[in-house]
C-alpha cells in the first residue's frame, strides 16, 4: 500500500511541490491543511479541516508552513502517535523546545535544509571551523531569498551558524552573533558569527559562509536553483521515517550521514 503523506500548507510554494514529489515517488496524498481553509482553490488533495484531522488521515505529515504554527503541530504529531517532517524555518526557542518534546513520542525530521548539497555544506562547516581559529578567521554568514520570505536569516544560515559553533567546540548563543549592522555598531566582535540577509526577485536560496582572515578568505558557497530539490528532500524524509523509533532527527541521518 502506498504511504498516505498530509501536507501542511498545502497551498504554499512548497506544499504545491510536496503534493507533486510524494506522488512521483509512489506515496498517496491524504489532504493537507492552510492557513484559509476556506479557500479551496485548484489543490491536488482535500483540504482537511485542521492538523489533527490531517493527522488523522495521515501516515506521516510534512509540514512547511510558518513558524508560529511549528509547536502545536508537533504536539498534535505526538497526540496522533504519527511521525512528522518539520521544514518550517524561523522557529523561536520555545517552539524548538516543543518540537523537541513531541520527539519524544513520535520521530520527527527536522531539518533547516532538505537539500543534499546543504547538508554536505554544514558538515564541511563544522570542519572548517574546528580548522581555522576564531581569534584569526571571522565567521560571516550571507544568504539571499525571494521577496516574500518572511523570516530573517534563514534557517539554513542559523544552521549554518551553529555548525560554526560545535566545530568550535562552543554554541551559536555563547559565541554571540552579529546581525544586520547598520550605523554607529563598534568593532566587530571577536569569535562572533555574523548574519547578514538580502531579499529579493525570486531567489531559491543562496548561502554563503565567509571565513575571514587578516591575509586569506575561505568561502563555502551552496545555491538552489528550483525548490523541488526541498520537496524530494522532504518527501525522501517522509518515507525514511516509516517504523523509526521516536527521536529527533535531521536530514543527515536521512542521508546517512549522522
Ligand atoms: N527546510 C527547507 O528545506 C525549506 C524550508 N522552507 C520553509 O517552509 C516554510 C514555507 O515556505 P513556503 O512554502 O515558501 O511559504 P508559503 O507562504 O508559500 O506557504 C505557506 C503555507 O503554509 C500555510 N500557513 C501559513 N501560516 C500558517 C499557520 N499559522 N498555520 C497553518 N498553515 C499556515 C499557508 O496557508 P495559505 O495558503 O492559506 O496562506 C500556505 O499554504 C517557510 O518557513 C520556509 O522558510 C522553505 C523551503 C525549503
Ligand atoms: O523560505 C525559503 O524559500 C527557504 N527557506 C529555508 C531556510 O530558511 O533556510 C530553506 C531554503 O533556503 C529556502
Amino acid at each position: 500500500m502506498p504511504v498516505r503523506i498530509g501536507i501542511a500548507g498545502l497551498a504554499g510554494r512548497m506544499g504545491r511541490l510536496l503534493a507533486e514529489e510524494a506522488l512521483a515517488a509512489g506515496a498517496s496524498l491524504a489532504g493537507g491543511t492552510r492557513a484559509r481553509p476556506g479557500e479551496a482553490g485548484d489543490l491536488p488533495a482535500p483540504l482537511l479541516p485542521d492538523i489533527a484531522a490531517l493527522f488523522a488521515a495521515s501516515e506521516v505529515v510534512i509540514d512547511f508552513t510558518h513558524a508560529s504554527a511549528a509547536a502545536g503541530h508537533a504536539a498534535a504529531a505526538a497526540a496522533a502517535g504519527k511521525p512528522l517532517v518539520l521544514g518550517t524555518s524561523g522557529l523561536d526557542a520555545a517552539a524548538e523546545a516543543a518540537v523537541a518534546t513531541a520527539a519524544g513520542r513520535v520521530p520527527i525530521v527536522y531539518a533547516a535544509n532538505f537539500a543534499p548539497g546543504v547538508n554536505l555544506v554544514l558538515a564541511l562547516a563544522e570542519r572548517m571551523a574546528a580548522a581555522l581559529p576564531a581569534a584569526q578567521y571571522d565567521a560571516e554568514i550571507l544568504e539571499m531569498h525571494h521577496r516574500q520570505k518572511v523570516d530573517a536569516p534563514s534557517g539554513t544560515a542559523v544552521a549554518l551558524g551553529r555548525a560554526v559553533a560545535r566545530g568550535r567546540g562552543t554554541t551559536l548563543e555563547a559565541a554571540g552573533t552579529e546581525s544586520g549592522r547598520d550605523g554607529h555598531t563598534g568593532a566587530r566582535g571577536t569569535g562572533r558569527i555574523g548574519f547578514a540577509a538580502l531579499r529579493g526577485g525570486q531567489v531559491v536560496g543562496e548561502h554563503m559562509l565567509l571565513f575571514a582572515g587578516a591575509s586569506e578568505h575561505i568561502a563555502l558557497t551552496h545555491r538552489s536553483f528550483d525548490r523541488r530539490v526541498y520537496a524530494t528532500g522532504a518527501v525522501r524524509a517522509a518515507l525514511w521515517l516509516q517504523g523509526r523509533p521516536p527521536g529527533l532527527y535531521d536530514m543527515k541521518h536521512v542521508l546517512g550521514m549522522a
